[in-house]
């Protein structure tokens, strides 16, 4: 007979990864975050991108701006990184003390990506500060070539462009952002102690089936694209494997309803109204709750070097219903598993 656990209580929880865009979208985005994160690692995507120590710096003040009262959350900035990025900057960035990585779109990759770099060369002065300083490397991890097929996007990058990386500079943390492959796994399973990933909820639980069979949802839509079942059970098992360079990073990306259900949608998946939730089922699902921790709250800090946070929260298996849609800056988006159930909710 096995007895259902009922009531789980981890060490506070941060995000690794989380868009929470700028202007009116704030207030809406950082009530999510901060309802129960530590902290989360704020992606500098924006328009125009955060490249800059005072870019990054104002972005924050504005975020913390519409922290609500008594909320402890804590944004970690990034930098977004260009052709054109002063290796200076990166000096600027760790003084702060509040920038802590930077961010490696390939240009053209993803939304908000077209000012990234063209040519991983053009950085390598900046990385070496980085590495110097002790700044991690974000890496989006797809070539952005017209030829290679989306669905082989990041498997390419793993071949064609990041083992030059890692060798070039051993002692740069990077972090493989939302990886969706098999590929990806094995990639940082072999890599240095310097090499880690962050897994979403959303290419734990689905596959490119989800998106695909029986119509098309754009709500699925997002970079790098969910691929073959097969490659999501090798990210299940990676992130339940209790392996520490594999942590949260929900890549939750808020899109206007409108902009995701049009003829050309935007890409990006949205889960902060329930991240540590989903990621629950999903652990659950696979007999590996005891897991959960490590990936929510542990490996994470560990392996940015920060102190876990020293709280809990509470997890009570508890079902309860996801809204058809959300607000967001005075319009609205369609969250993942809108009008639907999820059953855990954080108490
Ligand atoms: N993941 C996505 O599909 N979209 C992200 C960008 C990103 O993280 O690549 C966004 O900013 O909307
Ligand atoms: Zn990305
Ligand atoms: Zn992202």
């Amino acid at each position: 007979m096995s007895t259902q656990l009922t009531s789980l209580t981890i060490t506070r929880p941060d995000d690794w990864h989380l868009h929470l865009r700028d202007g009116e979208q704030l207030k809406d985005t950082v009530a999510d975050a901060s309802r129960y994160l530590g902290r989360a690692l704020v992606m500098p995507n924006l328009l125009p991108p955060a490249t800059t120590t005072e870019l990054a710096l104002a972005y924050y003040d504005k975020i913390t701006a519409v922290r609500p009262s008594g909320s402890l959350f804590e944004p970690l900035m990034s930098l977004y990184l260009t052709d054109k990025t002063d290796p200076e900057e990166i000096r600027r960035a760790k003084a702060s003390g509040k920038i802590v990585a930077c961010k490696l779109y390939p240009a053209g990759a993803t939304t908000n990506s077209d000012s990234g770099v063209t040519d991983v060369k053009n950085i390598y002065s900046v990385l070496e500060v980085m590495q110097e300083t002790g700044i991690l490397l974000l890496v989006h991890g797809e070539v952005t070539d017209a030829s290679v097929d989306i669905f082989d996007r990041e498997k390419v990058f793993l071949e064609t462009i990041l083992p030059d990386v890692v060798r070039d500079f051993p002692n740069l943390k990077i972090v493989l952002e939302h990886i969706t492959t098999e590929h990806a796994v094995k990639f940082v399973e072999q890599a240095g102690d310097n090499v880690a990933a962050t897994i979403t909820t959303h290419h734990l639980m689905f596959n490119r089936n989800h998106m695909l069979v029986g119509g098309i949802r754009p709500h699925y839509y997002c970079l790098p694209i969910l691929k073959r079942n097969t490659h999501q059970q090798a990210l299940v098992r990676a992130a339940i494997s209790g392996n520490k360079k594999f942590f949260i990073g929900t890549d939750s990306a808020p899109h206007f309803k409108q902009n995701k259900e049009t003829a050309c949608g935007c890409a990006g998946a949205y889960t902060s109204h329930a991240a540590v939730e989903l990621y629950a089922e999903v652990f659950e699902e696979a007999g590996a709750l005891d897991k959960l921790e490590a990936f929510t709250s542990h490996n994470g800090p560990d392996f940015y070097g920060l102190p876990r946070n020293s709280d809990t929260i509470t997890l009570m298996k508890e079902t309860w219903s996801v809204p058809a849609t959300l607000p967001l800056g005075g319009q609205e988006l369609v969250p993942i598993r809108a009008g639907e159930t999820i059953s855990w909710m954080v108490k």
